[in-house]
């Protein structure tokens, strides 16, 4: 197989995958754990992908980001895009105040002192945190954490967000909050998404676009679009019947797994 990476070209914020495949070690240790996938997402689009544990999800994630190389096919970018990833765990640095998280990504980019400092609280603003600039992040909820993360996020200035299980161990009440905030900020910054995500009816929720994976390996096996107009509500009977319909989907693949 052929070694081949991302490599970029000219619409901002598309990501697309050309029969990506993914093999972890070698020979009868080898693991393939993602297999031909192809999806383009255009910019501006919310695209989830579930599937059962194990299919793949983060491997395509990873990929996407940059952090790990594709086994065979390739994935194109928007010229000079670097997506932005956020994990389940906010990964802030505990001992920064949550400006000083915020501040990281800016100050490697070099921007002057000044515009950092407008910049972070336009961003703290943004995510609803203009208050804890000082806070440490011990001292903030799961949720809030997360919203410095995403803040910490956005502050790449980056079209595209990959987001991993974000809200996973978050209450429901919280979870349902930032759905909402994350909605409004990639509806604002027009920002090409791709969740990743257990609970369907968060993917049903959330997406234009939801991507079931299959197991072992990792395929695409069923692609369906959410018209269901925004805003939307997690428990209104559209966003059931479309989260029944992918579980359905999802459970006779589990099984046939036997898992
Ligand atoms: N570094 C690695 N080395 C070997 N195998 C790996 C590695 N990372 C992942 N895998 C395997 O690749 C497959 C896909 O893993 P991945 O973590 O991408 O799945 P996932 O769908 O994100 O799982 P989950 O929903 O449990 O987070 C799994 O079988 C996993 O055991």
């Amino acid at each position: 197989m052929t070694s081949t990476t991302t490599t970029p070209r000219s619409a901002t914020g598309s990501v697309a995958l050309h029969g990506v495949t993914k093999v972890y070690g070698q020979g009868e240790h080898a693991v393939l754990a993602l297999d031909g996938v192809s999806l383009d997402v255009a910019p501006g689009e919310f695209v989830c992908l579930v599937g059962a544990s194990g299919c793949g999800k983060s491997t395509l994630l990873n990929l996407v980001a940059g952090l790990d190389k594709v086994s065979g096919g390739r994935i194109e970018l928007g010229d000079g895009v670097n997506p932005g990833l956020m994990f389940q765990e906010s990964a802030l640095f505990p001992w920064l105040t949550v400006e000083g998280n915020v501040d990281v990504p800016l100050k490697l980019r070099r921007l002057p002192r000044a515009q950092r400092r407008e910049r972070v609280a336009e961003l703290l603003r943004t995510v609803h945190l203009a208050e804890f600039g000082r806070k440490r992040p011990h001292q903030l909820s799961g949720g809030m954490r997360q919203r410095v993360a995403l803040a910490r996020t956005l502050a790449l200035d980056t079209p595209v967000l990959l987001m991993d299980e974000p809200f996973g161990a978050l209450d429901a009440m919280t979870r349902d909050i930032l759905h909402d905030e994350l909605e409004r900020i990639w509806a604002e910054r027009k920002l090409t998404v791709l969740f990743v995500t257990h609970n369907v009816r968060e993917a049903a929720r959330l997406a234009d676009r939801i991507i079931l994976l299959s197991s072992r390996p990792g395929r695409i096996i069923y692609s369906t679009r959410v018209d269901v107009p925004r805003p939307r509500r997690i428990d209104s009977p559209e966003i059931a019947s479309i989260a029944a319909d992918v579980t359905d989907r999802l459970r006779t693949e589990v099984g046939r797994h036997g898992q």
